[in-house]
């Protein structure tokens, strides 16, 4: 044992030693040869393990996003395709942008009641309280319109829309409105009333066939304009307000399209929209909680104290203009984004053609809801807002048959009528709707 361990240690011959190193240089060789094949199939092993990882990740990433995406799927196009089935002869297939808005709501409903085809678009922003959109689309799914969430300045899918419906008209209401909060939110402005329209538009253009497209301008084009009642044909260059430049750039951008693509386009004026399911961000709205809940409001007058007016117009008139711009509405002409012929292009007032001042409007909400206003009048403050506005319709009467019937006090009495059956009234009470109001169902 200890000799071999000597030989090992000292061999006895030289010729021995070369060989038995050879020998285990060899297997030292081998052995190293053999571990860095295991440690390159190793490497492979791991850099198989990484890629697969790596794609399984995507593809997880890719199904979430497709997963939690608020639209797409094939029960999502089935439902839309549902809601878009004309069910009377002639009928149309109207994408409405803003279903779930104030005018959006009514309109779609109008629409689907007749037995057009409607799909509607809102992307349920929380520029006033959401629940009331909500509320506003949960009527309307009762009545069969699906309202689809997104935003018109997504391409993608409005797109996808028009792959699936092939619509005939888009009633395109969804834009951020409001006069005063341009202030407070410009680029929110620059986001639904240029960007979103101009996708949309572009969306129109390319579809087949291209849908004749109604949408909704304002009667803040108009201005500082001092002529009145203001006509169709008046100039509309000094908007007093940011929400009013966007109207009127929109009037120029729709242009655009109907010359260059062939859109059919018909623009319409709203004049200051009242009514049930309105919107709470507006005088009437705010002005009613205010009073109920006994807190003071705030009441604008012009210079030299001469009392702000508008040309109030009721829903259920606006409405009936909004059909019949549809149902007058040309075909577009152009078809794989090429305009055919000259297409339609039409501006009309919708208005009531009376205004009122706003003191009036609080003179008659309290007697409605028998309940005296704490005002607090204060001057106009120059934030957007112009002293007065008042409509020609003519216009709109021959071309449209446009014929408001419903006055400010009827108005408002179905207003305030919605308003406590909404917010919460108790007829049983017995007492004035602003005891009836205490315990409201909803929160605004
Ligand atoms: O026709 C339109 O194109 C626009 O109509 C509407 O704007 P406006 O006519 O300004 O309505 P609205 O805010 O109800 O104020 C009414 C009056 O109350 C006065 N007003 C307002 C608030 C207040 O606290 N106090 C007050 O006196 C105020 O000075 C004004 O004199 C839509 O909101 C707008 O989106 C757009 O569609």
């Amino acid at each position: 044992m200890m000799r071999l361990m000597e030989a090992e240690l000292f061999p006895s011959t030289p010729g021995k030693v070369k060989i038995e190193r050879a020998h285990t240089i060899n297997r030292q060789f081998n052995r190293c040869f053999a571990s860095t094949s295991t440690m390159f199939l190793w490497a492979l092993f791991l850099i198989a393990l990484t890629a697969s990882y790596l794609s399984f990740q995507s593809f997880v990433d890719t199904s979430s996003r497709y997963f939690n995406a608020s639209w797409g799927g094939m029960h999502w196009e089935k439902q839309i395709r549902a809601s878009a089935t004309v069910r009377r002869p002639g009928g149309m297939s109207v994408l409405v942008t803003g279903a779930a808005g104030f005018v959006g709501t009514h309109v779609s409903l109008a629409l689907r009641k007749r037995g057009d085809g409607v799909v509607g678009l809102d992307n349920f922003n929380s520029y006033y309280d959401p629940s009331l959109k909500k509320a506003r689309e949960a009527l309307l799914e009762s009545h069969g319109v699906f309202v689809v969430e997104g935003d018109i300045d997504d391409a993608r899918l409005l797109a996808k829309l028009f792959d699936v419906v092939p619509f005939t008209h888009v009633m395109h209401l969804a834009a951020q409105a409001g006069v005063r909060y341009a202030i407070e939110n410009p680029a929110s402005y620059v986001h639904s009333n240029i960007a979103g329209l101009v996708t949309l538009l572009e969306a129109c253009k390319s579809a087949d066939p291209q849908p004749a497209v109604v949408w909704a301008s304002s009667s803040s084009v108009y201005g500082l304009n001092e002529k009145a009642p203001f006509s169709e044909a008046d100039p509309t260059d000094r908007p007093a307000s940011l929400y009013a430049a966007t109207k009127k750039a929109g009037e120029e951008i729709t242009h655009t399209y109907n010359h260059i693509y062939g859109l059919s386009i018909t623009g319409l004026r709203f004049f200051t929209v009242y009514g049930p399911w309105g919107r709470p961000d507006m005088a009437y709205f705010s002005f009613t909680r205010n009073i109920l809940q006994g807190k003071p409001i705030t009441v604008y007058r012009g210079k030299n104290r001469v009392d702000l007016a508008r040309d109030f117009t009721f829903i259920d008139d606006i409405v009936k203009g909004c059909v019949a711009s549809l149902d007058t509405a040309e075909k577009s002409t152009g078809s794989g984004g090429r305009k055919g012929s000259p297409a339609q292009y039409r501006i009309y007032n919708l208005g009531n053609t009376s205004p009122v001042t706003v003191p009036a409007l609080v003179g008659i909400l309290e007697r409605h809801l028998k309940v005296k206003a704490k005002k607090n009048v204060v001057e106009m403050p120059g934030n957007g807002d112009v002293p007065f506005t008042h409509a020609n319709i003519s216009l709109a009467r021959a071309e449209l048959g446009y014929k408001p019937t419903t006055n400010l006090e009827t108005g408002l009495k179905k207003f305030v009528r919605w308003y406590l059956s909404y917010y919460g009234y108790s007829p049983r009470s017995g007492g004035s709707a602003a005891e009836a109001t205490t315990g409201s169902a909803k929160s605004l």
